[in-house]
């Protein structure tokens, strides 16, 4: 990455609205650089609903957010902003990997020299040449990654990256995650992989209908309960 350690994500007092409903309300969290924050909280919470958000997908209907210091939507080139992997399920039928990734790239204006380099990183050039949908829900997950790393971003957001990855695509995982706040860049990520929180996470922010409940670095938010998923159950209510 080229550049200073990123100013990251901020939302601000966010609401959205979705078919007549308030599915995140008010909510508040800043994703610094250097950093692995992970986004917990039962399903349906709206965890999803914020990083589709962040990426622009839907609309907030108070609040605002910036990436990288500024509105998205006035960034002339927004997979350099922000690195998005939302679904592993988001590719043309038709594709091959090495295709997907290439399309991605001219759309969004980013040389398409880095496909070779991102598929690479990780673990797909063997694979590339083959039509996405043989792909296994880990190799898909992969595609994802390689997509939200294609821009180079100082900022990523990731949901659910984990699921269907092998124990070797989950240290992968974890070691890429390390690399990329190491390098100063901002990473948000929707798990419900608590043990994978303890390993790669620096901090945690709780949705809860709809709410960010808790904000804060993994040490601190467990501080005082026997382990991170009582933290993370005390806080939701769950427990006492
Ligand atoms: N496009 C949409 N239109 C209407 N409601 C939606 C839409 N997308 C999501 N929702 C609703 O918003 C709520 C939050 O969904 P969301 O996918 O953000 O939850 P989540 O925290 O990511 O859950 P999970 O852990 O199960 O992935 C759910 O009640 C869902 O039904």
């Amino acid at each position: 990455m080229t550049g200073a350690l990123s100013p990251g994500i901020e939302i601000d007092r966010v609401s959205i609205r979705l078919a007549g409903r308030e599915i995140v309300r008010e909510a508040s969290l800043r994703v610094a650089g250097g950093e692995v924050t992970y986004l917990l909280g039962r399903n349906g919470a709206g965890k999803s609903t914020l990083l589709r958000a962040i990426a622009g997908i839907v609309p907030v209907s108070a609040g605002t957010i910036s990436v990288n210091g500024a509105a998205l939507a006035r960034a002339p080139r927004p997979l350099a902003q922000i690195g998005t992997h939302l679904h592993p399920d988001g590719f043309h039928s038709g594709h091959t990997g090495v295709r997907h990734l290439r399309w991605l790239a001219t759309a969004s204006g980013i040389n398409p020299a880095r496909v070779g380099a991102v598929l690479e990183a990780v673990g797909l050039t063997s694979a590339a040449d083959r039509p996405v949908t043989g792909y296994s829900l880990g190799m898909r997950q992969r595609l994802g990654i390689a997509g939200a790393l294609l821009g180079d971003a100082p900022t990523l957001i990731l949901d659910e990256p984990l699921n269907g990855l092998d124990i070797m695509g989950i240290r992968w995982m974890r070691g890429l995650l390390a690399d990329l706040a190491a390098d100063g860049r901002s990473v948000l990520v929707a798990s419900h992989l608590f043990d994978e929180v303890r390993r790669s996470g620096h901090r945690v922010a709780v949705v809860d209908g709809g709410r960010i409940v808790a904000d804060a670095g993994v040490d601190e938010f467990i501080d005082g309960h026997a382990s991170l998923e009582d933290a993370y159950l005390s806080t939701i209510g769950e427990i006492r």
